[in-house]
């Protein structure tokens, strides 16, 4: 499965006036490559996860994704159920785990997935594959939500996310609100999705869950991604101030004191019209008021005047 994504943005429109949550977003990723998103709080990320599954809501995305040679935010909304959604992509949406039906056993709700996606095969069979992918006993069909771990019912997420065998899961902040250890567990677990051959986009606001899983990594900022790139050159040679910010908040066994960034992320009420981080920048430029172009870097691109050649 191979995924382009090119100039994609993505507004909401609210009584307030537009919510530019998404900004001229590029990325890509080759057959078998997982991206990691990450960035702080309300940065576009789920946004941005949402447009590629077409289930924006309130929200209009443009641009282009091209999916396995199509253009898929110019085919029909059916055209897309058919043939892409939960077929090729999936999502596993924030915090899922707590939406779980409570008046209905596991299995129901298993087959309601399946229903809702018209699946024409062996019921039991895709249902025992998703569960086995993610290492859950065939018991817990019969439990309801409240009898499961908070970890088992995120497995239970995955798996329903897993039902029609796509190639392309995106995991918004899957760990989320679960204790360290199942943390873990539930970022091996995804590990070995990838080892079996599925590509994933994990969404974060951690940058250190990251490094195990993604091939690339896309630093979200203001709704801009301010630096793409593979995950070595985003670790090892960090070039956005925001993602060299990001990655010394990050706490180190070293004893090297955390540091974090000063300020509020901005609005995005606004299309921006400078530098998104200007405000919060120890290194801004006089050119930083202008809206900062892609500048090419190794494997990707950063969105920063500091890297202007011209
Ligand atoms: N349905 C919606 N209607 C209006 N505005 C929205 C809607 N969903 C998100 N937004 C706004 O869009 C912006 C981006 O939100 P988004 O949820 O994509 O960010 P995020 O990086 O995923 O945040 P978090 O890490 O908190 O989940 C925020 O300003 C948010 O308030």
């Amino acid at each position: 499965m191979v995924l382009i994504v090119n100039g994609l943005s993505a507004q909401y429109h609210t009584s307030k006036g537009s919510v530019y949550a998404v900004d001229d977003v590029d990325f890509n990723l080759s057959d078998g490559e997982s991206i990691g998103i990450a960035g702080e709080s309300a940065c576009g990320k789920s946004t941005l996860g949402l447009s590629i599954v077409r289930m924006l809501l309130g929200g209009k995305a443009n641009g282009k994704i091209i999916l396995d040679d199509t253009s898929i935010l110019d085919i029909s909304e059916s055209d897309f159920t058919r043939k892409f959604r939960w077929k090729k992509i999936s999502m596993i949406f924030q915090g899922a785990m707590n939406s779980l039906d409570p008046v209905f056993t596991i299995r129901e709700q298993f087959v309601e997935v399946l229903n809702q996606h018209n699946f024409a095969g062996n019921f039991d069979d895709a249902i025992l594959n998703a569960l086995h992918s993610v290492s859950l006993d065939d018991v817990i069909l019969k439990k309801y939500p409240h009898e499961l771990s908070g970890g088992m019912k995120q497995r239970v997420i995955i798996a329903m996310a897993l039902l029609l065998e796509p190639k392309f899961v995106i995991a918004d902040e899957p760990t989320t609100a679960l204790d360290v250890l199942i943390q873990a567990q539930i970022i091996n677990l995804l590990k070995k999705l990838k080892k079996e051959g599925m590509s994933i986009m994990l969404i974060t606001h951690d940058l250190a869950v990251l490094s195990e899983i993604a091939d690339k990594i896309g630093i979200m900022y203001g709704g801009q991604m301010v630096e793409f790139g593979s995950s070595y050159e985003i670790y090892k040679n960090p070039k956005h101030p925001y993602t060299q910010g990001l990655l010394e908040s990050i706490p180190t066994l070293k004893g090297n004191i955390p540091k974090y960034i000063k300020g509020n992320p901005p609005s995005l009420m606004e299309p921006a019209t400078q530098c998104r981080f200007i405000e919060r920048c120890p290194l801004a430029i006089d050119k930083c008021k202008m809206v900062p172009p892609k500048f090419k870097t190794d494997t990707g691109y950063v969105r920063c005047w500091l890297y202007d050649q011209s």
